[in-house]
């Protein structure tokens, strides 16, 4: 079984690890997507530019086409020849111009009579009242293919070089010229195939004016070994960020996972749990009140000390919210048994900083007298702080003491400060710190200390309660100076939660008299 640091750590590295390959998985994507988007603006304006240049053939063919008087009353006559020969001329892409009755050639500008053009196949109508065929010029050593445009009469033949820039595209551009419907193919240029939606980018623009349309393609994958080194800059790239965003969210775990935000949502929700040690009439170990003690269990830290998580929520300036938890709970879980006991009493620890909050003692006030329960029932256990005005806090509990509630002095002795502490205070009980009551019966300082602090509590009418009284020698041994002294410690009982403590049968009758 790996301990939980050695799972956190393999967590850690899982996360770096998945981040890592993630993010090559997502640079890459990235890239092919950003990749195709260049092209698909690279082959629109490759399209485009052939469509204008077609436009402008078509354009050059038709005004062609209008200038052969359609009105000749003898086709091919010396006169008409010579207007052939003029338009076969003047026309930039128009390599030579003639006439046709049907689909057969009468003569042409460039070859006379000598009807050197075989039309082959149906035409296909242009916009502009024309047709347009595909011919063979036959004659000469290889046979070329030539596009015819004719209207009425009179036709012409696009000049096979109308297209000449454009007839070796960049490797990975390829387009067709065709008639709208596609079944007449006028130009290929480079070498269109087939393209999956990964391997490139397609399209298609149609003319307005003319029976044209342009289809455009770009092989274009990131993939390949011709851009190996852009792909490997890439992966590298993209190992980086994921890297550093499993840095990021190792970070943002490890945080939401730190001792302070766990403890915020633990008070957010109320993840604190009360337990319950009695405090005993040391004489007959008769049960006179409970101290409610904190617990908290956290799915992470486990649990964690009291004194730890309360500083915490100090420095958090969660304080308040913490003690209000503490309140709130235990009035409810002990209400029942104090109003059947008069007699017994529920002592809840407070740091003296805390009591000069003013919410907190309204805060108790309105608790007790919600859940029923008298303040005589009711004690704080002040803890001793560096910080806290004492003077401020004397005033404090003296208003408290004046509505009823008991006040207790913590852990006395353990502090640094206990004697001019206890000078502005008066209190109802002083609860001797564990570390004195160990001492109690031998001949060290401490054990001498003690019936000193105990000669303070009688003259400032306080009683004493020791704290940690584990066996029965140290019972004996406090009972031998302090016959009436108070007890708590596991030789009495535990910290109980409520359910345990309920179960206590010396509950049905506790002290009279403390
Ligand atoms: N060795 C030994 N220990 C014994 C014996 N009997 C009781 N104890 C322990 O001694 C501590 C007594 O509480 P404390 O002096 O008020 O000291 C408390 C108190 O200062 C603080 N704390 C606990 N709950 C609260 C709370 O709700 N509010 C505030 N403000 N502080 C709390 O945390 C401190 C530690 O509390 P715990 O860990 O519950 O520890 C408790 C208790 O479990 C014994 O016979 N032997």
């Amino acid at each position: 079984m790996l301990e939980r640091s050695d799972q956190r750590r393999v967590w850690m590295r899982l996360r770096l690890a998945a981040c890592m390959v993630l993010g090559v998985g997502l640079s890459v994507w990235l890239s092919q997507v950003l990749w195709l988007a260049a092209s698909e603006s690279r082959v629109s304006a490759y399209a485009r530019v052939i469509l204008h240049h077609s436009e402008m053939v078509a354009g050059n063919v038709v005004a062609a086409l209008e200038a052969i008087d359609q009105d000749q009353r003898v086709l091919c006559d010396t006169d008409d020849e010579a207007a052939l020969k003029k338009v076969a001329f003047e026309f930039r892409f128009v390599k030579d111009a003639g006439r046709l009755v049907g689909r057969d050639i009468q003569c042409s500008a460039l070859w006379g009579r000598a009807k050197r053009y075989s039309i082959e196949g149906e035409p296909t109508r242009g916009k502009t009242r024309s047709l347009l065929w595909r011919a063979v010029v036959e004659g000469s050593g290889t046979p070329d293919r030539v596009d015819i445009t004719s209207r009425d009469t009179a036709f012409v033949v696009t000049s096979p070089g109308a297209f000449s820039p454009f007839e070796s595209p960049p490797e990975e551009l390829s387009a067709t010229v065709t008639s709208v419907d596609g079944q007449l193919l006028m130009h290929a240029f480079g070498k269109p195939g087939r393209l999956s939606y990964l391997e490139g980018r397609a399209a298609r623009f149609c003319s307005d004016r003319f029976n044209i349309c342009v289809s455009a393609q770009v092989q274009s994958n990131i993939f390949s070994w011709e851009h190996a080194g852009l792909l490997g800059f890439v992966m590298s790239l993209g190992a980086v960020f994921g890297v550093l965003a499993g840095y990021v969210i190792n970070q943002l775990v490890a945080n939401a996972r730190s001792l302070p935000v766990r403890l915020k949502a633990a008070i957010r929700h109320s993840r604190i749990e009360l337990v319950y040690q009695p405090i005993v009439r040391a004489q007959d170990g008769r049960i006179c009140g409970v101290e409610v003690l904190s617990r908290w269990n956290d799915s992470e830290h486990g649990w964690v000390a009291p004194d730890v998580f309360f500083e915490r929520a100090e420095e958090l300036g969660l304080a308040f919210e913490l003690n209000k938890i503490v309140f709130r709970k235990s009035l409810a879980e002990l209400s029942a048994l104090l109003r059947a006991n008069p007699g017994l009493y529920a002592s809840i620890n407070l740091a003296a900083k805390d009591a000069l909050d003013p919410r907190t003692f309204e805060f108790i006030k309105l608790e007790a007298a919600r859940a029923n329960v008298r303040l005589e029932q009711l004690a704080i256990e002040l803890l001793e702080s560096s910080t806290a005005n004492m003077k401020m806090v004397a005033q404090r509990i003296d208003e408290f003491r004046a509505l009823g509630g008991k006040v207790f002095v913590d852990d006395f002795g353990a502090g640094y400060s206990s004697l001019s502490y206890l000078a502005n205070l008066r209190v109802d009980k002083i609860k001797i710190d564990r570390s004195f009551t160990k001492a109690v019966g031998d001949c060290s300082p401490a054990a001498f200390a003690l019936i000193k602090v105990n000669e303070i509590a009688g003259a400032m009418q306080a009683q004493v309660i020791f704290e940690g009284v584990e066996t029965e020698q140290q019972r004996q041994a406090v009972l031998s100076f302090c016959p009436q002294a108070f007890a708590q410690g596991w030789l009495f009982s535990k910290a109980l939660p409520v359910q345990a403590l309920l179960a206590r049968p010396d509950l049905i009758r506790p002290a009279e008299n403390q």
